[in-house]
């Protein structure tokens, strides 16, 4: 076994000091106050990154831009969002999968390039860096950042085509990966998807008032358009790239022969369940992924407790199938943020602690059965075993609901490096050893796409590459891919 040992708590540990998740984009055309509209929008997505974020808008002259590093409500107090003028307006929430963590990559980018202004946001992460950014080099390109995002607009200027929506396109078929963007010129937004859709962006409209035009909202996850009261009209597709201009708003496509590998974990832990993600409610999900669990995988116990936050919907499935009352016997501290990818071992234990707390009144004298989404390191497993167990639970059974997280991911999700996924050098009986559970099951592949609606009528392909190694692209360090020793189920 290769266990990664906890070590003991630290005191002067600082656990919370880079929480990280993913990218959460944002883009408003149309509305007086584009900045503070922008601004919500981001504040919902919040859970989507954590790093650093930035909003930029254009008042049709110039494009005026603000970034910093922290969580949205830390860089824009009402004096900073004063400063944003226009009716235009992109934003992002970062957390980093290629370049440093610093303000010089928080997004969006400004780039003043041979096209014109254009600031960009990304969400996810391009796979042909190397052969793109060598070629771009070798034309005379200089780049201001180390993020992969630069790219696309160095793309755009270095194209030979003649409109700017013709350059775009052009861009966007010679970069490969993961890729949910928002663009914006002195006069335009633009959003587009990867051919994969690998990445989650919506289109909602907010009716004008008084006869004034609609506004249009593009966001990462459909809960962000509640919040603004934008109706969601529809996802923006695989390949697809959206235009809105004082004209109205036209599409055309890029690239519509690439199959569909959209994010299976978007719907297993990233999104919120209060969010349409790929066109589905990532609650009805997770809630089947909670039922299919119970029904693969039955044992006999008196109570069903999620792991918060990310594993309280499926657990409320668990129950229902099962019949087996549901209750929080897990407490969270909500000042908390997530755990899975925090920077060291001890850190993380201490987070945990820090973040869940057992409630003894329910734990005591009971057969329980845990429900978590996933299992990366082994961390939050572990350490919420034994707490229950001293918090008096006769039995602890652990569910997980997808299938063991086997490989990292390339596409704009930080899981760690394949020697720390426990799931790539251990077997199940291992991971039962070390997390000290009566019982570990996981739901089958099978089971998670089932829950995700893909084998329905026009239910959705999905990328499964961190449960199987499966990689939908061809750019990959495959080195880093081979688990260790592959999981024995
Ligand atoms: O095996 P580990 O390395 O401990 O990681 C797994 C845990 O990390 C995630 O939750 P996280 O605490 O990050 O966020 P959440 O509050 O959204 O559930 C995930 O839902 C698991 O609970
Ligand atoms: N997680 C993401 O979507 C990151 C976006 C981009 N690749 C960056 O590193 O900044
Ligand atoms: S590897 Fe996993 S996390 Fe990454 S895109 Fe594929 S399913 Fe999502
Ligand atoms: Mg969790």
């Amino acid at each position: 076994m290769n266990h990664v040992q906890p070590d003991e708590i630290e005191l002067d540990a600082t656990p919370f000091d880079k929480l990280r998740e993913e990218c959460g984009v944002m883009a408003v055309y149309g509305h007086p106050e584009a900045a503070r509209m922008t601004y919500w929008g981001l504040y919902s997505l919040q859970h989507r990154g954590q790093e650093s974020g930035g909003i930029a808008t254009s008042n049709g002259e110039d494009i005026i831009d603000v970034k910093g590093m922290g969580l949205v409500s830390e860089i824009f107090t009402d004096d900073v969002l004063q400063k944003l003028p226009g009716q235009m307006a992109i934003g992002h929430t970062r957390y980093s999968t290629t370049g440093d963590s610093a303000l010089l990559n928080a997004q969006p980018i400004r780039v003043e390039s041979t096209k014109g202004l254009i600031a960009i946001a990304h969400n996810g992460n391009l796979v042909n860096l190397g052969t793109a950014k060598e070629r771009l080099e070798r034309d005379g390109a200089v780049f201001q950042t180390t993020s992969d995002t630069e790219i696309i607009v160095q793309l755009i200027a270095h194209s030979a085509e003649t409109t700017l929506v013709d350059c775009i396109a052009d861009s966007l078929s010679q970069v490969d990966g993961a890729f949910s963007i928002v663009m914006m010129t002195r006069n335009r937004i633009f959003a587009a998807r990867d051919p994969r859709g690998f990445r989650p962006l919506c289109m909602g409209r907010i009716p004008g008032v008084d006869g004034k035009p609609d506004t249009f909202v593009f966001a990462s996850e459909t809960c962000a358009l509640d919040l603004l009261h934008a109706k969601y009209e529809r996802d923006v597709q695989p390949g697809e790239l959206v235009m809105v201009s004082e004209d109205g708003v036209t599409s055309r496509y890029f690239n519509t022969t690439t199959k569909q590998a959209s994010c299976i974990f978007e719907h297993v832990y990233f999104a919120r369940p209060d969010s349409k993600v790929f066109g589905r409610w990532v609650q009805k999900s997770r809630e089947e992924m909670g039922r299919q669990l119970a029904r693969e995988s039955a044992v006999e116990a008196d109570l069903v407790v999620p792991v918060p936050d990310s594993g309280v919907t499926a657990a409320i499935g668990y129950s229902a199938e099962s019949g087996i009352p549901f209750n929080f016997g897990l407490i969270r501290n909500h000042y908390v943020g997530r755990t899975f990818i925090e920077p060291t071992q001890r850190v993380r234990d201490f987070g945990v602690r820090m973040k869940l707390n057992p409630s003894r009144a329910l734990l005591e004298g009971k057969r329980i059965i845990l429900i978590d989404d996933s299992i990366i390191r082994g961390t939050t497993s572990r350490k919420i075993v034994r707490m229950c167990r001293a918090a008096g639970a006769k039995e602890v059974h652990m569910r997980i609901s997808c299938p063991p997280t086997i490989s990292p991911c390339f596409y704009g999700v930080d899981t760690p490096s394949t020697k720390e996924l426990i799931a790539a050098n251990n077997t199940i009986e291992e991971i039962r050893q070390f997390i000290e559970a009566d019982s570990l099951a996981y739901l089958s592949l099978g089971g998670v796409l089932k829950a995700c609606g893909a084998y329905e009528p026009h239910g959705n392909s999905f990328c499964t590459a961190c449960y199987t190694g499966n990689y939908p692209t061809q750019w990959v360090d495959v080195d880093e891919i081979l688990p260790a020793v592959a999981v024995k189920v």
